[in-house]
């Protein structure tokens, strides 16, 4: 069976407004489309259209079903009943899907797809050895992903020779991208949350990118917890509850308030109040503190955390804060002075956030047991009442006895979360923790995060959204391996951040550093 192909060149018709969907070709359809995996029912009746030349934008919750959708309409895992169809072409339910019919859908994965021990050229040899030549391989699979990044992402800063592991989180996201991209003909481009990891200059120009594929006739469909985004690219936005697409609408027109309604969230949740407690005194004992910090990506850092504050590292990405993270979890030098326990939670879950093999039970207590036991001997009732109580309060699709494989990555991140506050951790270091968690279980990890410091617990939090800095007591502000701000309670806003962060300076910035914060286990108890 062949793959139809688009007609070659740019579509007649622009996408987004105007267009007549009718004229509009469908690259790939779903209809009744259900999948189950042992007793969770992951997609129960999903019908859903991608035409060519369009930004579909799919939204929902956590555990919705968005990437298993993707998996399905990208030809990875057949459905159970119901059909999807590739141009044309149909494969039942049941049917295995045959890969030539699919030859045309690339997708790019929310977790990468890279082999982390192989070259980047190496990797795109692998996936994409059906464009290229066979004769001079490595270097024509160079060539070719260095092109294509210098397209979609200038000043990436990778090489098709650095290994996939040395990379950078942002840049093995760009890589994937890429990867996916790398087909001739592409007919339907699958992003999986293509932005959590990148930064606001990258995540233009993906979407600048985005619009020139669409221009000649791809399709892009598009899956992100950030609405905002979504409807500034997409041109039609469907919207994922409980395994079936609930609403499909046209993007114009719709506010981020409108979707989350559709979404089922409460609009009062998305602005959550931050900090409604006074913030510790002072003169609160202390429960950190960096003096001078000098060292690389540092320059002459001083903080300090007092007992129950919560402590936000702002600015660009990659100014210093995974450096101070690592300090405050490796107290190891002589200017860094840390009181207590810690935890840590890692926003790259590849690296060293989950345990893949274990059951959400075992990856969320293996931190707390220790302090559950008695005399060294494990309580086994205790430490189920404790799984139990978190799998309940973050709402973990999937439940306490699943493996961590099974869940959905928002789930996945909300374990690793619950992990850090299920142990008796005096400091909590969040490295940038909420990537592809849902807007409704962000929220009620705000609150979470400052229920604990009102406990008496000291968070310190680095975000790459700003606003996301309201829920902190005070906020440093970095820039090129400096504090360029440090503000509390009214001072700090979004706004006030974004200003320090760019403003102009005459300090020439840090050596960029590559090390990112990055604990080998997610906790730590002294
Ligand atoms: N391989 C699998 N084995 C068992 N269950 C799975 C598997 N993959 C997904 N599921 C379950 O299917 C449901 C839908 O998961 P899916 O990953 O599609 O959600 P999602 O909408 O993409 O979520 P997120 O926004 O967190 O990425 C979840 O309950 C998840 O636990």
């Amino acid at each position: 069976m062949h793959v139809d192909k688009l007609p070659a060149g740019p579509l007649a018709v622009p996408p987004g407004e105007g267009r007549d969907p009718s004229a509009v070709r469908t690259v790939v359809a779903a209809r009744g489309v259900t999948k189950t995996y042992g007793p969770t029912r992951a997609l129960s009746g999903v019908d859903l259209e991608v035409r060519a030349g369009e930004v579909l934008g799919l939204v929902g919750h956590n555990g919705a079903g968005k990437s298993t959708l993707m998996r399905v309409l990208a030809g990875l895992e057949g459905c159970d009943q119901g059909a999807v169809t590739v141009l044309g072409h149909e494969v039942p339910g049941g049917a295995r899907p045959r890969e030539q019919d699919f030859r045309t859908v690339r997708m790019a994965y929310q977790e990468t797809s890279l082999c982390p021990d192989l070259t980047v050229a190496e990797n795109i040899w692998l996936s994409s050895r059906r464009c290229l030549p066979r004769a001079r391989w490595r270097r024509a699979a160079g060539e070719a992903v260095r092109r294509r990044l210098d397209e979609i992402f200038p000043g990436h800063g990778v090489s098709p020779r650095d290994r996939v592991e040395d990379l950078t989180l942002a840049q093995r996201q760009m890589v994937e991208i890429t990867r996916a991209s790398l087909a001739e003909p592409l007919d339907l481009l699958i992003l999986d949350e293509p932005t959590e990891s990148l930064g606001p200059d990258a995540a233009h120009s993906l979407y600048a990118y985005v619009r020139t594929l669409t221009a000649r006739g791809t399709a892009v469909l598009l899956i992100s917890h950030r609405i905002r985004e979504v409807l500034s690219v997409a041109d039609r936005v469907a919207v994922m509850r409980d395994g079936a697409v609930a609403e499909d609408r046209r993007a114009a027109g719709l506010g981020e308030d409108d979707v989350l309604r559709l979404m089922g969230a409460e609009v009062a949740l998305r602005s959550a109040p931050g900090r409604t407690a006074p913030a510790p005194a002072a003169d609160a004992s202390p429960a950190a503190e960096l003096r001078d910090a000098t060292g690389p990506g540092l320059r002459g850092v001083s903080l300090r955390v007092a007992k129950g504050e919560v402590v936000g590292l702002a600015g660009l990405a990659g100014q210093g804060q995974q450096q101070v993270l690592e300090r405050l979890w490796r107290p190891v030098r002589r200017d860094t002075t840390v009181h207590g326990t810690r935890a840590f939670v890692p926003g790259d879950r590849q690296r060293s956030g989950v345990l893949p093999l274990w059951t959400v039970a075992e990856n969320l207590i293996v931190s707390g047991m220790r302090t559950l036991a008695r005399y060294g001997v494990r309580r086994t009732a205790e430490e189920r009442a404790v799984v139990l109580d978190w799998v309940g309060r973050l709402a973990i699709r999937g439940g306490a006895d699943a493996a961590m494989t099974e869940l959905s990555g928002g789930n996945q991140q909300k374990v690793i979360v619950a992990r850090a506050f299920a142990s008796a951790a005096d400091l909590v270091l969040l490295d940038d923790p909420f990537r592809g968690v849902d807007v409704h279980t962000k929220t009620d990890l705000y609150g979470l995060i400052r229920a604990e410091a009102a406990q008496g617990r000291s968070v310190v939090w680095y975000s790459s959204e700003n606003a996301e800095m309201a829920h902190c007591d005070r906020v440093y502000v970095f820039r090129a391996g400096q504090v360029v701000a440090e503000l509390t309670g009214p001072e700090i806003s979004e706004e006030r951040i974004i200003a320090v962060s760019f403003a102009e300076s005459d300090q020439r910035p840090a050596a960029p550093s590559r090390a990112a914060a990055n604990p080998a286990g997610a906790h730590r108890h002294d």
